[in-house]
């Protein structure tokens, strides 16, 4: 299989090109730059030399969307809007890591990202790739919207639940924590070392650009959904995303039976792993990995139930998803290529 990653040379792009590296079907990678082409990848990265080198090539839609079988956008917001129509309609399957197609409705986007929206013809064919909920979807897709980093956290802790419809519609509360890399490669004056080290803060409050994302797939799984509270805060740790969700049910359940809910959904995926009683994950368990790990409780003083759900940003939240998608895809066994343990410490 050939796989081109456009944006290779950004924080998503590089860990997709250390995966597909590794991934047993995957015979060529390209790589594409909108700035470097021509530039040896392994020059600007030392770190990656190897017995093979790459050098960046320039975009040229035609001949990719022919020559390749997957293609990867890991650009910023506003790329794959108008990369992706161009890229469509040949033989190669496109994943798109961006927020750009993840959202249906144009105006939603448009208003959130304050950016043109992709033609509706486009957003009506991209299937949003979450794995453990839309398993078929992206199995007969041509075109994925990879999830959001925050959305993965989020949705997969909240998602039995809701689906269930055991949560009141007006209770829900995400307050969600990032590693600076959710930033992507280039500093801005909130993730500079000097501004970002021995700090903590909170950003886009009530204005992040997932809430339309996450409000979504919750009104997909229960229609009658309110619109929920998500802030995030930027910790000083490279990696990881912690979501901390707090709900109210509309039912009583003991511990037991809100466990049982969780695993019903989640013991045949092999990348959600729910906790024991009392024991909470916390980022570095799934530092390096593909996993999102959820602690779970109610408190019984307050009725509210607490969810704790962990990725690392960069793999789980973004460049491993993108190629447990490419598997359901090509119909590979969904972990291929996506080296099961944690780093740790
Ligand atoms: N970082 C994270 O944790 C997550 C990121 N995402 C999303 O994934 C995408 C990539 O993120 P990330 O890798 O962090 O971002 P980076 O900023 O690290 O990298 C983006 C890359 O895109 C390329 N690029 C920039 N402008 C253009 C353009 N006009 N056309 C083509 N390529 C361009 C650049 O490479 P070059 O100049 O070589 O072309 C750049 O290296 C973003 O949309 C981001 O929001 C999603 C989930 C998590
Ligand atoms: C720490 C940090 O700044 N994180 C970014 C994640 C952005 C992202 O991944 O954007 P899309 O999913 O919309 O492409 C943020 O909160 O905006």
């Amino acid at each position: 299989m050939k796989a081109g990653i456009v944006g290779a040379t950004g924080y998503g792009g590089i860990e997709l090109l250390r995966l597909l590296n590794n991934h047993p079907q995957i015979t060529s990678i390209t790589l594409y730059s909108s700035s470097q082409a021509g530039e040896k990848f392994e020059d600007i990265y030392p770190q990656f030399q190897g017995e093979q080198t790459h050098i960046l090539q320039d975009l040229v839609p035609d001949m990719m969307k022919e020559d390749l079988d997957v293609i990867f956008l890991a650009t910023p917001a506003g790329v794959s809007s108008q990369l992706t129509p161009k890229l469509q309609g040949g033989h190669a399957k496109i994943i798109d890591l961006s927020g750009d197609l993840r959202i249906k409705d144009a105006s939603l986007y448009e208003q959130w990202y304050n950016k043109g929206a992709a033609p509706n013809e486009v957003l009506e064919k991209a299937v949003y790739g979450l794995p453990e909920w839309n398993k078929e979807r992206i199995q007969d897709a041509d075109v994925i919207a990879n999830p959001g980093c925050f959305p993965t956290a989020a949705l997969l802790g909240l998602g039995p639940l809701v689906k269930e419809g055991l949560v009141k519609a007006d209770s829900i509360i995400v307050d969600a924590k990032s590693g600076v890399s959710g930033a992507g490669k280039n500093p801005n004056p909130l993730t500079h070392f000097a501004h970002a080290q021995e700090n903590f803060q909170i950003y886009k409050v009530n204005r992040h650009q997932h809430i339309p994302e996450i409000e979504q797939q919750l009104s997909e799984w229960y229609s009658d959904i309110d619109p929920v509270t998500f802030s995030t805060h930027l910790v000083p740790m490279t990696r990881g995303i912690m979501a901390t969700i707090y709900v109210q049910l509309n039912k009583n359940l003991t511990e037991d039976e809100l466990r049982n809910t969780f695993e019903r959904y989640y013991t045949t995926e092999p990348f959600v792993r729910v906790r024991e009683e009392g024991s909470f994950p916390c980022t570095k368990d799934v530092y390096g990995s593909n996993y999102c790990d959820i602690g779970l409780t109610i408190d019984t003083r307050t009725k509210r139930v607490t969810i704790v759900s962990v990725i690392d940003n960069l793999l789980k939240g973004a460049a491993s998803q993108a190629v447990q998608n490419m598997n359901l895809i090509f119909q590979y066994e969904e972990k291929t290529g996506l080296s099961p343990l944690p780093v740790y410490p």
